[in-house]
Parts: C-alpha cells; sequence; structure tokens
C-alpha cells in the first residue's frame, strides 16, 4: 500500500525534509507495503494510524517516493545508520520513517525495545527482504527460516536451533573453531616471520587483515557446517570458495537500494542492479551446493559398513544413493551430517537452510572482528586488560576452549562493545501482534516497527560516556572490583534487558550467533595471545551501510609477535 502524499519540487521537499516536523503535508493513509496489512487508522492529523491525542509521530516527509529519490540522488542509502542518528537527535526517541513503499515506525529506547518484543507473538516477524525472495521464487528455491514466517518458520526453526544453538551443540562445534583460530595465527606467524621487520622474537607486520578474517570466517562456517576443512590457509586456496566471498559481498551491497522497489519489475526489465543481485546469489547457491554434495557423499563413504540408516524418505540429494550411515558417532559430521542423520527435516530444506546459514555466517563475523581488532589495537590500555585476563584463563584452562573463554569475560565484553558500537545489522524489525503504545503514541498491530541500533548504541541516554571502547561496561573486570560503568544505568532506566541487541531477541534472535559468538571470541583469544596490536593512528574508522555496518576501508593493523609459532601449538 503507498503512502499517498502531494506532488513539491525537489527544493521545497529538500526544505520539509530537514524541518522538525511537517504535518502540513501529512496526508499519509498508509500502513506498511510490506506486511500488505492495513492497521486501522486512529485518527488524528494524516491518519497514519499512531495517535497521541491528535498528534502524528514525528517525521521527515511523508511522500516515500520523494524520500526514496532524495536518498539515491544524496547517496543516503549506505549512510542510513548516520542518517537514523540525526533523525532521532532532530526529532526525539520516535519518529515515522516512508521510504519508497514502505513505512515503518522507528525507535532506540530501550524500554519501548522491551514492549515491541514483548508483542512479537509466537511467530515474531520481521521485514521481509523482497529481493532475496524473488530470487528463491524465480529460481524455485526452497525458503530456508530466514524468508520463512509463521508455523512453517517455527518447525525448521526448532530443528536447527537443536543443531547450532543449544549448548550440547556449541561443545560438539567449539573445539573445531578453536582448531581453525589457532591456525589463522599459524598464518599470521608465517607472513610476519617472511615478510615482517625486527628481533626475532619480537618481528612486526603492518597489514590489512580483511581478507584472512574473511577466508577465516568461511573455513570456521564450513568446518561447522560440513565437519570439514576447507584449505582456504593453504598457499593456494580454491578459486570457487574466493568467488564465494566475492558473491557474498556483492548479495549484500546491492540488496538495500533493491528493498524499495518492486523486485518483479527490475528482474522483467532486466535493471542491471538486479542482475547484479540475482547473479550473485547463483553463485552463493553454486558453492552452496557443491559443497553440500561434497559433504553428502563424504558422509555416505563414511559410513559404509556401520549398518545404521539414513531417514532419506523425505527426499534425496540428486547424485546420492541414500540409505547409508553418516558419521560413526565418535566424529562430529557438522550440521549437515547431523541433520541427514536424524531425518526430521526434508532435504530440499536442508539445503535451503545450509545455503542462508553459508550465506549469513561469513561477512557477520569477519567484519565485527576487523572493528574489534582496530578499537583494541587503538585502545593499547584496554587491549593490556583483555590480554591480561585471556592469558590467565588460557593457563587456567589448559587447552580447553570453552573453559578458556568462560574465564575470560572480557573477551565476550569486548565483542558487546564492538557490536555496540557497529552493530552488523543496523535495526532490527518486529511486527506487533496488538496494539502497542510507545512515548504515548499509539502504534496499531501490524506496523512495522524497527529497533535502531547503530542510535541505541550510541545514545548518551542509554550509554554513559558512549564514544569509549570499554569492554568492562558489560561486566567481566576482575572478580570483587567493583561494578561496571553500565551498572548505575541499568538500574536506573527501564528496558535494561534491552541494551545489547545485536543478535536480535527472542525466538526469532539470529540462529547463527552461538557459532558467531564462538568464532569472535576463539579468534581474539588467540590473536590477543600471539599478538600485540598498534593502529597508526587513533581517527576513528568510517562507516558505510550495505546491509551490514562495514568500514568503508579496511583498517591496516599493525601485528608484534608475542609468542613464537611453536608456543601456539602447546595447549599453555
Ligand atoms: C556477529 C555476527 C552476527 C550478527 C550480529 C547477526 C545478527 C543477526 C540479526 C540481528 C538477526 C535478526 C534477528 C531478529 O530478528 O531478532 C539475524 C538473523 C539470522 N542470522 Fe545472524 N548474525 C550474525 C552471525 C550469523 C551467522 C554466523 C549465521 C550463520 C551461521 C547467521 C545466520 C542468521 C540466520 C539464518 C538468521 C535468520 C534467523 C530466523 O529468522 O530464524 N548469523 N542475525
Amino acid at each position: 500500500m503507498l503512502t499517498v502524499g502531494p506532488v513539491v519540487s525537489p527544493a521545497v521537499s529538500r526544505a520539509l525534509f530537514s524541518s522538525r516536523v511537517n504535518r502540513a503535508l501529512s496526508v499519509s493513509t498508509g500502513l506498511p507495503g510490506d506486511t500488505g496489512m492495513r492497521a486501522s487508522v486512529q485518527g488524528g492529523a494524516g491518519g497514519s494510524g499512531a495517535v497521541r491525542g491528535f498528534q502524528e509521530i514525528p517525521h521527515t516527509g511523508s511522500n516515500g517516493w520523494i524520500n526514496l529519490l532524495r536518498f539515491w540522488r544524496e547517496g543516503t542509502f549506505n549512510q542510513l545508520h548516520k542518517h537514523m542518528e540525526k533523525t532521532f537527535n532532530m526529532l526525539g526517541p520516535i519518529y515515522r520513517q516512508y521510504l519508497g513503499s514502505q513505512s515503518s515506525v522507528n525507535i532506540l529506547l530501550p524500554g519501548d525495545i522491551g514492549e515491541l518484543f514483548r508483542s512479537e507473538g509466537l511467530h515474531p516477524r520481521r521485514m521481509t527482504l523482497q529481493p532475496w525472495a524473488t530470487h528463491r521464487e524465480t529460481r524455485k528455491h526452497s525458503k530456508g527460516v530466514f524468508l520463512k514466517n509463521g508455523a512453517e518458520w517455527r518447525a525448521d526453526r526448532l530443528l536447527l536451533n537443536r543443531e547450532v544453538m543449544l549448548s550440547s551443540a556449541v561443545q560438539r562445534f567449539l573445539p573445531l573453531l578453536d582448531e581453525v583460530a589457532r591456525d589463522f595465527c599459524h598464518l599470521l606467524h608465517r607472513k610476519i616471520q617472511m615478510d615482517g621487520h625486527g628481533e626475532n622474537e619480537h618481528r612486526s607486520l603492518t597489514l590489512d587483515p580483511s581478507p584472512d578474517l574473511f577466508r577465516f570466517a568461511l573455513e570456521a562456517s564450513c568446518y561447522v557446517l560440513y565437519g570439514e576443512r576447507i584449505g582456504l590457509f593453504s598457499s593456494n586456496p580454491s578459486w570457487e570458495s574466493e568467488r564465494f566471498i566475492w558473491a557474498v559481498e556483492r548479495m549484500l551491497a546491492t540488496t538495500p537500494p533493491l528493498l524499495y522497489l518492486p523486485p518483479r519489475l527490475l528482474r522483467r526489465l532486466h535493471v542491471p542492479l538486479w542482475t547484479q543481485h540475482a547473479t550473485a546469489w547463483d553463485h552463493i547457491f553454486s558453492h552452496a551446493e557443491a559443497r553440500i554434495q561434497r559433504g553428502y557423499q563424504r558422509l555416505q563413504a563414511e559410513s559404509s559398513g556401520t549398518g545404521r540408516t539414513v531417514h532419506d524418505s523425505r527426499g534425496q540429494f540428486p547424485g546420492g544413493t541414500g540409505g547409508s550411515v553418516p558419521g560413526s558417532g565418535c566424529q562430529f559430521p557438522g550440521v549437515l551430517g547431523q541433520l541427514i542423520e536424524r531425518g526430521e527435516l526434508p532435504l530440499n530444506l536442508i539445503r535451503a537452510n545450509l545455503t542462508e546459514l553459508m550465506a549469513g555466517g561469513v561477512d557477520t563475523t569477519a567484519v565485527p572482528l576487523q572493528f574489534a581488532l582496530f578499537e583494541l589495537a587503538r585502545n593499547p590500555g584496554v587491549q593490556e586488560k583483555v590480554r591480561k585476563q585471556v592469558k590467565d584463563s588460557w593457563l587456567q584452562a589448559a587447552g580447553n576452549p570453552q573453559k578458556a573463554l568462560q574465564g575470560a569475560p572480557l573477551l565476550k565484553g569486548t565483542m558487546k562493545e564492538t557490536l555496540r558500537l557497529y552493530p552488523v545489522g543496523i535495526t532490527v524489525q518486529r511486527y506487533p501482534i496488538r496494539d502497542i503504545v510507545l512515548q504515548n503514541y499509539r502504534i496499531p498491530a501490524g506496523t512495522l516497527v524497527q529497533a535502531c541500533l547503530y542510535p541505541l548504541g550510541r545514545s548518551q541516554d542509554v550509554f554513559q560516556n558512549p564514544e569509549c571502547f570499554d569492554p568492562s561496561r558489560w561486566g567481566g573486570a576482575e572478580a570483587g572490583r567493583g561494578r561496571s560503568i553500565e551498572d548505575s544505568s541499568m538500574e536506573r532506566g527501564s528496558g535494561a534487558g534491552f541494551r545489547s541487541l545485536a543478535f536480535g531477541f527472542g525466538a526469532r534472535q539470529c540462529v547463527g550467533r552461538r557459532i558467531a559468538e564462538s568464532e569472535i571470541q576463539l579468534l581474539l583469544l588467540h590473536i590477543l595471545r600471539n599478538f600485540h596490536l598498534e593502529v597508526s593512528s587513533k581517527e576513528d574508522i568510517n562507516t558505510k551501510y550495505t546491509l551490514i555496518l562495514q568500514p568503508e576501508s579496511p583498517p591496516t593493523i599493525t601485528f608484534t609477535t608475542l609468542l613464537s609459532s611453536n608456543q601456539t601449538l602447546c595447549p599453555q
């Protein structure tokens, strides 16, 4: 459903855009195009469906198409996070955003966000990424949990949770991720030995670690999903994996501008943006398909002679013979093996979900690692504090990765602090299933509401000294050393549990959360044990939004060795 507004010249619309509240032009009838639902109009000027008395929620211009044109012309799409922050500063903690055919209510305060999540219902819904859905429909691919809704979503999700979210699952994959994180450090040691300078024990090398971080994330994902290493740290990593990393980046970068336009029309018109988007997805699917086939065949080969049966009554991978047993039981066969073995999820859905996990699992972990290394490098005091805890914990844990992480809560604090300042997804969205009241405005059920994480993480109303990178604000400094700096404000404000939301919330939160948390923390743990980090400039890093938040140009870091490569191998 479109938002209807009067036609105005660009100059006039620009002026209106920057005005505080544009009530004069608001003749909006409208509701979220995305839901296809029309929530009841509650009255008030413009009838946008959310009223306090007869006031409309503040907004920055009610014609979504004019706003869209302006965003396009001014290049706002890749600065959407900054645009949101500015708009909150201008209009207060709630505003309505009209963009193309979509309208959303944007909020920022933890108390309001808590209220939103309390009304998400049994089958929470996010904004549909229509370009992704259109790609699946045109190529006749099944959808995975990211794109499904309702009871269908829940059924798949419960099966996936068992393989990747439960603590028993984490125990299975943690050693694999630990192995990949150590290998990353060996690779870095080799590079420093070859190309670095300085004394034997303390050699340094300045480099952009991003390409290796992306390889790390893909290697780690594949190990967990397929139970198999793919050799990305070897001297000649496979070309198809490099292409996969490139394809995920293209797919993400082409998504935001397509979100507000009708993808089916763009497809029919062969608009280049759509073609690029669809081609990127095709690469992602063919890479995932090849991996799944290989994994399946390997599982069959490994299982021959064991006498257990695969539950294959609900479908078969083309080319697979079916009926054999994956895994001998003593080795983790990867999420793929586990799902096949259980036989509860049809094979087309295993394929759909593993492809989503692959696509969702690389940039989302590599990018926060870029930011975390940068922040640790430009805050040497923080770096030392975290390193000290890590080293003590590592000694205590005697090489057990789970114990090592438990004993170093500042690592978790580092990850949370990184995601506070640089949330991968700049918003989390929900459609409340009942009317809710936020800031005294009534929001009808079915309205798209966005919790805006980037402005939230940088808000002085929510965090003390938000500009400071301080992992101990989340607790975890040495025991008995007093309270974290957030303690007092947590008690003061409402919604204390809704400040750290980078992985979303509740039943629909990120299904890859445990994988990502383990990957990020283990890599930081091994890097801090092995290397000292420095940056040449302490200037803030510029960021861009390409569906996820990324550095505009990847930070360059100087790594200096603290341990020799041999010492990394030893548990202590
Ligand atoms: C730091 C890393 C990551 C962050 C910050 C992140 C963030 C998010 C967020 C905010 C959501 C939406 C949650 C909600 O609506 O409440 C989400 C969903 C999802 N994420 Fe992640 N993610 C990360 C890593 C991963 C990884 C490693 C994978 C795959 C292995 C993954 C796969 C998914 C999938 C499939 C969904 C959809 C879940 C559903 O709708 O049921 N993510 N993620």
